[in-house]
């Protein structure tokens, strides 16, 4: 039986431009997974005042940390799939939760080429009902209107996949070796509404351990690291604690270099190279704080293919 893996990512705007990341966040926002307000409510208030509001501001921040071939986040995920591809010895797509390449062209083409399996991994490492089960909901959608429908494996999650946590580990282990070592590590992840938590999400926990996990192969002490949330959006009370008050903090408390890592995050994107390597340095700086480092995301590196070729592998040896 012909296999082949689907990536998915989230997506990202298609240009650095107002109008692109206009119909970016409509359709990221748009989606009930990611805002479960009500339609009648939201829309209007998404559509009359968040993005136009927002779209100018963000797409100046996308300015800044546009490379030459795209969005990071899309430039990251295509080499990583094409990486994958050349390792893997199988077809391997690359689609986005949102905008291009979409998720139903990516699925047709692979069933065009003769696939009948398919792996599909989003590339998040902690399960959320904002962003692995979006995808999933979108999957089920595409195939529900198939005449044959292809098997299909779905990761939810590898958030305590040993590869996952030795990916993560031996980054900030070899970053470590050429630069030395910081006071304090701080683990970073996306936000999420605290509410999501009460409701049984199981992101939250998900961070928790990965974030344990890659402490303790790291061999650190409970003083060394420390987990945060990024990335807050709205009025609401998110998970915390908040990374950008915690950097607020810590030089008063004595601590004056950091390291962040996102592990959380598969490629570095906005959130990661603007809001973490960008803006927090300046908060840390600005609040008496004298070394701050930001360890890139695993993007197309080795450990990150090991890990894809890890997932892939094991996922082939369930189900044949
Ligand atoms: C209600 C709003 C949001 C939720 C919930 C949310 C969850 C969530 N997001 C990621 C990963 C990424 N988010 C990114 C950007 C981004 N996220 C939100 C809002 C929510 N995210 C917005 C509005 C944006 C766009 C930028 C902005 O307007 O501030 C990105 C980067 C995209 C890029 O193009 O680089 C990633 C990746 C996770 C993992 C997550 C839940 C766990
Ligand atoms: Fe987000
Ligand atoms: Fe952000």
């Amino acid at each position: 039986m012909s296999r082949a893996v689907l990536l998915v990512n989230l997506g990202t705007p298609t240009a650095p431009t107002p109008r692109a990341v206009r119909r970016y966040l409509r359709e990221f926002l748009g989606d009930r997974r990611v805002v479960p307000l009500p339609r009648a409510l939201w829309l209007p208030l998404l559509y009359g005042v968040i993005t136009p509001l927002r779209s100018p501001r963000v797409a100046k921040a996308y300015r800044g940390i546009w490379m030459a071939e795209g969005s990071p986040l899309a430039v990251y995920s295509r080499r990583l799939a094409e990486s994958l591809a050349r390792e893997a010895g199988l077809p391997v797509a690359l689609a986005m939760r949102y905008g291009e390449p979409d998720m139903e062209t990516a699925v047709k083409e692979l069933l065009r080429q003769g696939v009948r399996k398919l792996t599909v991994i989003p590339l998040y490492p902690q399960y959320s009902q904002t962003t692995t089960a979006s995808v999933f909901d979108r999957l089920a959608e595409i195939l529900a209107r198939l005449p044959a429908q292809p098997g299909f494996c779905f990761r939810s999650d590898y958030h305590d996949h040993p590869a996952y946590i030795e990916a993560v580990a031996g980054s900030i282990r070899d970053f470590w070796q050429r630069q030395g070592r910081p006071e304090k590590l701080l683990l970073s992840f996306h936000g999420l509404p605290e509410k999501s938590r009460r409701q049984g999400d199981p992101y939250y926990d998900q961070c928790v351990t990965s974030a344990r996990l890659i402490a303790a192969a790291l061999g650190l002490g409970a003083d060394d690291w420390m987990l945060v949330f990024q990335s807050r959006f709205g009025p609401a009370r998110w998970l915390g604690p908040y990374c950008v008050e915690v950097l607020k903090r810590l030089p008063q408390e004595g601590v004056w270099s950091v390291d962040v890592v996102c592990p959380g995050f598969a490629v570095d994107c906005l959130e990661t190279l603007e809001e973490i390597a960008g803006t927090n340095r300046e908060v840390f700086l600005q609040a008496g704080g004298r070394q701050y480092r930001y360890i890139p995301a695993l993007n197309d590196s080795p450990r990150h293919l090991t890990l894809m070729r890890a997932l892939v592998e094991e996922n082939d040896e369930r189900s044949t």
